[in-house]
């Protein structure tokens, strides 16, 4: 992984660029069911296999589908990403932005081991990386990253970038004055040229992530029925 690792990011975030190839990215997006979509203000998004109850609790009646699986988690286990992980991926929320579309900035918090994997499908995006605590040097673009997300890349989110940082994503219609300088994973990309041919710019078009998680309490439904603890 170290080959990876986003050397001007808060110490922790790992990019893999053509992580799935165009064929597997096809076909996943083939697969999201068109039925489950929860339409939010800003994007549209689904939690599989459910949304947390209000303690933060999966209660899994059901594992991710083969779809969402493959070839993802063999791959996360041959880069030990979830490695230590008390449940390995058992939870994975798809997003889906329309240009314009984008995230307030915020953390995933506690619910999760501090680790997520996100495969990016379809468009470009820049995911925008702040730390939580001002830092003493006064110095924003200290406090800053821009991370350029490509379709088929990985985006992996561990340590202290999961914990001290909040992450989000601008509601604009064109990511702009992209360059070494102001992007941290520039030299972790797969295709600066296609940024560079078009000045600098990144026109958004659909995306959808799939943000691979661990949510640490699990519940069986069956366990529950039978009124045995986990
Ligand atoms: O789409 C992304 O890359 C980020 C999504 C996200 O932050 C979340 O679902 O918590
Ligand atoms: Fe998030």
């Amino acid at each position: 992984m170290d080959k990876h690792l986003i050397q001007s990011a808060p110490s922790s975030m790992y990019y893999i660029p053509d992580f799935i190839s165009a064929e597997e990215e096809a076909s996943i997006i083939d697969k999201i069911p068109s039925n489950r979509w929860i339409t939010l203000s800003h994007r549209r998004l689904q939690a599989v296999p459910a949304r947390l109850t209000a303690t933060n609790t999966l209660l899994a009646a059901t594992p991710l589908p083969e779809w969402l699986l493959r070839p993802m988690t063999d791959r996360f286990r041959d880069l030990g990403i979830f490695e230590g992980a008390p449940h390995g991926v058992n939870h994975c929320l798809i997003n889906e932005y329309l240009p314009g579309q984008g995230i307030m900035p915020h953390e995933d918090g506690g619910a999760y081991h501090p680790v997520v994997a996100t495969v990016s499908l379809g468009g470009t995006i820049v995911l925008d990386v702040t730390a939580k605590s001002p830092s003493n040097a006064g110095d924003a673009s200290l406090m800053r990253w821009r991370i350029l997300q490509e379709p088929r890349s990985l985006l992996v989110t561990t340590a202290a970038a999961y914990t001290e940082t909040l992450h989000g994503i601008a509601e604009v219609h064109k990511d702009v004055d992209l360059r070494p300088e102001t992007v941290a994973n520039w030299d972790l990309l797969g295709d600066r040229e296609a940024i560079n041919a078009k000045g600098n710019m990144n026109e958004r078009t659909t995306r959808i992530s799939l943000t691979y998680r661990n949510v640490l309490k699990v519940s069986s439904l069956g366990n529950k029925l039978f009124g045995r603890t986990k």
